[in-house]
């Protein structure tokens, strides 16, 4: 072992200056000025300069600290009101902060005084205490950077980590995916007449008590912790069509993930953000109480359109509220003629912009990010007259076996800021292993769209010239792409088929057929009719045409055909945006009709016709006719409503399924 004690001390030059007094020091950087730790601490963290300037035009920094005081206050006051039980009508007692940093003040400088979070305290209770609660205080994390709420997580949350690219692993618990039998909608007098209810829908009722009553225990939860996380966003880059959106919930992982995936607001946007127009009670961390009227498991999440909040216990699975205020927007947006989109959506450098439909898992976030085009969105838009905007300001992408190679971008945005959910890593390195299931299929990833170099930003676009239906096969007998007429766009949108992937929804371990009307039945609010109606009189004033592409399955149904090559999928994709797909030579399928070309640059001829990639031909028919006969029991349900104005329509849709 090496020993320093018999070597001499070197000496620079000059640490051989000596003082006046002739000792000889060597400590020659000058000292710091602060005469404790904490004071040391203190001078660390600069108070952040906002980004605008204060509004009020302030001149001095006094007069724009009263300013922020002021707005400090409006907001925690609206997020008392927010906070507030119904049953004892009173607001928790909110402060900014975080309780960690209780006497931090009394440590800093005398400039950061006045600013200092833990002076204002708003209590919008009465001087009478009538509970418990009343009487404690919760702290506010109020729109923490992602810097911050990566410490949070760190220090407070099992399961939280840095990966060695500098995203945030995190533990989702016991749901890896969202629980759709488990989502209730309040059914008052006029969600009653308008929305969809009963057989296919996704809407399971409750009354408006039991609504109260999950809330309640929801803000109960929250108000009994020491401190809540509240985001105040955006959602829709269509600003004249824009959602405010106030996010509560009990986790830092919850709030960097709806800080990624809504639209941030700037610091002149927040200031006058106002009272928001739908709020979110994330409660996940806490169970729902089984025993209480229309409750069936320890999980809710529930949406009272009346009141515009969505409560969520029993799961922390974040997708439920990115996937919850979709579902609210399918609600607000056709109300003012605009359709939501269960859609990914991209741009081509001349302006051509495609929709990619589909259910998850069958390819919208990884085929809208295409390196040769500007990503618009991955999976919720809206089509209105002025063209397509994205809901979102983030995008969520599945991330088993992701690879540099077929999803570059995708991989890439795995860095600081993004959060890792459920994923396995390197217990040393901390180096994801993308191939690992051991805590779920349904490992994601949630990043900011700019993490994507070629996002399209503001994220909207003119109308769609090519609407892509996406259908992860697992029959293995659609074609890896068809042309679509308008009725056949319809009769398939209606349909929404595909193989649902494992993982996504809990408790799904293998891909089962599945429809989905509009591919995203779980977030519609009206019946299905209605969003087709509004999808083909817009196909049709705008001129779209329709694509069905398989993503699934080749050579056989699942466990014995092979998925088709995502490179392949890309190239066929390629095809339909230049143009090229339109001019080819095309011939028509047995039992579906479809059209298929017969030759596409840079994909093997044979397996454009599926028959030709099977070695049993007899089960190819036979899987063939299985497939069509699911198609007509599901359309069975829809056949008996008027699609649009015109009966014509409705016919010619109805003619458009399959014929065996
Ligand atoms: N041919 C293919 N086309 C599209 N995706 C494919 C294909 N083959 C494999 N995949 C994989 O399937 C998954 C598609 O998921 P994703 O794009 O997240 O779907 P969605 O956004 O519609 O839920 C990705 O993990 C992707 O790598
Ligand atoms: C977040 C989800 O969307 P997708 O799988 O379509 O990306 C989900 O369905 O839970
Ligand atoms: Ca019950
Ligand atoms: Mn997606």
């Amino acid at each position: 072992m090496a020993t320093t004690t018999g070597l001499a001390r070197i000496e620079t030059q000059e640490e051989k200056k000596k003082d006046e007094n002739g000792v000889r020091y060597t400590d020659i950087t000058p000292g710091v000025r602060a005469q404790t730790i904490d004071e040391l601490h203190s001078l660390q963290r600069k108070r952040s300069a906002p980004t605008t300037p204060i509004k009020d035009g302030a001149a001095s920094a006094f007069a724009a600290a009263l300013t922020e005081e002021k707005r400090d206050k409006q907001q925690m006051q609206s997020i008392s009101a927010s906070l507030a039980s119904l049953a004892r009508e009173t607001g928790p007692k909110v402060v900014k902060g975080d309780p960690a940093r209780k006497g931090e003040a009394a440590a800093q400088g005398a400039p950061q005084t006045p600013h200092t979070h833990h002076q204002h305290r708003y209590p919008a209770a009465p001087t009478i205490a009538v509970s418990d609660s009343s009487l404690k205080l919760t702290h506010v994390l109020y729109n923490l950077s992602p810097a911050e709420l990566y410490e949070q997580a760190i220090r407070y949350e099992k399961g939280s980590f840095i990966t060695s690219t500098g995203a945030l692993a995190t533990l989702s618990g016991a749901k890896t995916g969202r629980s759709p039998k488990d989502k209730r909608v309040v059914k008052d007098e006029a969600t009653t007449q308008e929305l969809w209810w009963g057989k296919g829908s996704p809407n399971i009722e409750m009354d408006e008590r039991a609504f109260l009553i999950n809330r309640e225990r929801a803000v109960d939860y929250l108000n009994s912790l020491e401190k809540v996380f509240v985001n105040d966003l955006f959602l829709n880059w269509d600003t004249e069509n824009r959602l405010k959106v106030r996010i509560i919930s009990a986790r830092a992982y919850h709030s960097l993930f709806m800080h990624n995936m809504c639209i941030r607001p700037t610091y002149e946007e927040l200031e006058s953000f106002g009272t928001p127009d739908f709020t979110i009670y994330n409660a996940g961390r806490f169970p729902c109480n089984r025993y209480a009227h229309y409750m069936t498991s320890s999980t809710s999440v529930d949406i009272s359109l009346a009141r515009k909040e969505m409560v969520i216990l029993g799961t922390q699975y974040a997708g439920e509220m990115k996937k919850g205020l979709f579902g609210v927007m399918h609600y607000l947006m056709p109300k003012r003629g605009i359709l939501s989109l269960h859609s990914g959506c991209n741009m081509g450098k001349d302006g051509d912009v495609a929709l990619f439909f589909g259910l998850s898992g069958t390819g919208k976030t990884t085929l809208s990010t295409d390196h040769n085009r500007l990503l618009i969105g991955d999976d919720e838009h809206c089509w209105s007259d002025s063209g397509v905007s994205n809901i979102e300001g983030g995008c969520y992408a599945k991330c088993i076996d992701l690879s540099r190679e077929k999803e570059p971008d995708i991989w890439n945005a795995i860095k600081f800021g993004t959060v890792l959910e459920n994923v396995v890593f390197d217990e040393r390195t901390r180096e994801v292993d993308f191939a690992d299931k051991s805590v779920t299929e349904n490992t994601r990833a949630a990043y900011p769209i700019e993490y994507i170099p070629n996002a399209k930003i503001p994220c909207v676009g003119p109308h769609p010239k090519n609407v892509i239906l996406l259908a992860c096969d697992a029959y293995g007998v659609l074609p890896p792409v068809s042309k679509l007429n308008l009725a056949q766009t319809m009769y398939h949108f209606i349909s929404g088929y595909t193989a649902l992937v494992a993982g996504t929804v809990d408790g799904i371990k293998e891909p089962t057929a599945t429809f989905s009307a509009c591919f995203g039945a779980a977030f519609i609010m009206y019946h299905p009719t209605k969003y087709a109606a509004m999808l083909a009189e817009k196909m049709q004033k705008y001129g779209a045409t329709g694509w069905l592409v398989n993503t699934g399955w080749s050579g056989g149904r699942y466990g014995v055909g092979k998925r088709i090559k995502l490179p392949y999928t890309r190239k066929i994709i390629d095809a339909i945006h230049s143009g090229e797909l339109l001019t080819a030579d095309y011939k028509k399928t047995e039992v579906f009709g479809l059209e298929i070309p017969t030759n596409i640059d840079g994909v093997p001829s044979e397996i454009l016709d599926p028959i030709n990639t099977w070695t049993d031909k007899t089960a190819y028919k036979e899987t063939l006719l299985k497939l069509a006969g699911l198609f007509k029991n599901n359309f069975e349900v829809f056949s008996s409503y008027k699609i649009g104005d015109d009966n014509s329509l409705t016919e010619e849709i109805l003619a458009a399924g399959p014929n065996f």
